[in-house]
């Protein structure tokens, strides 16, 4: 069935006149392969990145043609521009090829890639490597940040492991179509929400490559109804893979917050994600220290056993702000498994304090950097 429909939809393209007056998009090889799983239907298109406005119309009539076909309840396309001759699909370009950063480069950079309507700032939270505790980072930063009074929404991108509906408890929810393509996100303790887990099953998001990912992604962001954000926080899959780095190149992040345990392997994971960031112009919010020291439940003692202290240590060698450090606490993961983050089972108690000065410290980083990108460049002669 799935391989019927692969044909079918790659006549459905080789029929649609390209924009380019080129020949059609299949006999050309720049459609990618073509996942169809749970009804829906993901592939990229790779053009020139000079030809991503002209063929837009093209993927949206591409996206309605699919849609009409039995067995497709929605089609999702992403343009790339990473295509170089005979590659089966489009790559990001590997960071070592791009420019240097500086904060002007960055903003133009960013610039460059479409933002979300309403929606004031983008911030990713990413880990290098997985269980590290980033999801769970994510949503009390969240609502460390709603806890300073800003409108806050938090999209989960982590593909290897959705777990934002389990921590706002939305296991069992579904978003709601708010008209036409649109879909209204879900609500927890006042943040919009939504997750790639609520869309696709596990199984299938694994078996995507960047390419997918993103387009998955730019439809989370760009077909929910999100309303006014001030800021949308993104809990980006694990690692420093092709998703991950399609990601970074691709959504107009205004910052990154990097979650690391205090171990050398951990830290090492987390400086390769801080290049990644770097290399792609998103600014480095600042490192978060995860699980740092233990409190022992009986008696309140704290011990070091990890290692406490690395993360502040790294971000000070790599030159980024350190943003706080989380205890590993017992608290913190039963009120996860409840579906009721810390921050807001426990508002009046240390760890909500630990979350929301986190909050203030990342947002300050980009108060300053907003600044220092609007500041006028002088030039003496
Ligand atoms: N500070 C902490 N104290 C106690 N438990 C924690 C802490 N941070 C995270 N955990 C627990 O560790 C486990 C992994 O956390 P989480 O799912 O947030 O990690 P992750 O890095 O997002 O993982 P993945 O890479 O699988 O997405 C969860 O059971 C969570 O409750």
């Amino acid at each position: 069935m799935a391989d019927e429909l692969k044909t079918t939809i790659r006549s459905i393209l080789a029929a649609m006149k390209a924009p380019d007056g080129g020949g059609d998009v299949v006999s050309r090889n720049i459609v990618s392969d073509i996942f169809v799983a749970d009804g829906k239907a993901f592939f990229s298109l790779s053009v020139p990145a000079k030809d991503a406005e002209l063929f837009e119309p093209f993927r949206r009539d591409a996206e309605r043609h699919i849609e009409k076909l039995d067995g497709v309840g929605k089609a999702m396309i992403a343009l790339t521009a990473e295509k170089t001759a005979g590659e089966p699909a489009a790559r990001p370009a590997p960071v070592e090829a791009r420019a240097p950063t500086t904060p002007q480069a960055g903003a133009e950079r960013r610039a460059t890639k479409p933002g979300i309507p309403n929606v004031e700032r983008i911030v990713a939270v990413a880990s290098g490597k997985g269980g590290v505790g980033k999801s769970t980072t994510a949503v009390n930063f969240a609502l460390g940040l709603r806890d300073l009074g800003l409108r806050v929404g938090i999209l989960d991108a982590d593909i290897y492991g959705p777990s934002i509906p389990r921590l706002l408890d939305l296991k069992d929810k579904k978003p709601q179509s708010a008209g036409g393509r649109l879909l209204m996100p879900l609500e927890a303790y006042g943040l919009k929400a939504m997750s790639i887990g609520l869309l696709v099953s596990e199984e299938t998001a694994m078996v995507w490559r960047g390419p997918m990912v993103v387009s998955a992604l730019n439809q989370m962001m760009r077909e929910v109804e999100w309303g006014h954000l001030d800021m949308l926080v993104v809990d980006m899959p694990p690692g420093t893979g092709d998703a991950q780095l399609t990601m970074a190149q691709q959504v107009p992040l205004a910052g990154a917050v990097i979650v690391s345990t205090p171990q050398d392997l951990s830290l090492i994971d987390a400086r390769r994600g801080i290049s990644m960031f770097r290399k792609t112009d998103v600014p480095i919010l600042g490192i978060v220290e995860n699980m740092s020291y233990f409190i022992a439940p009986d008696t309140g003692a704290r011990y070091d056993i990890f290692g406490h202290g690395g993360a502040e240590v790294e971000a000070a060698a790599q030159d980024v702000p350190f943003l706080g450090a989380v205890p590993l606490d017992m608290h913190i993961r039963v009120r996860s498994d409840e579906g009721v983050p810390i921050v807001q089972a426990e508002p009046d108690g240390p760890h909500a304090t630990i979350y929301r000065d986190m909050a203030a410290r990342a947002l300050a980083g980009l108060e300053l950097g907003k600044h220092a990108s609007e500041a006028p460049s002088i030039v003496f002669e």
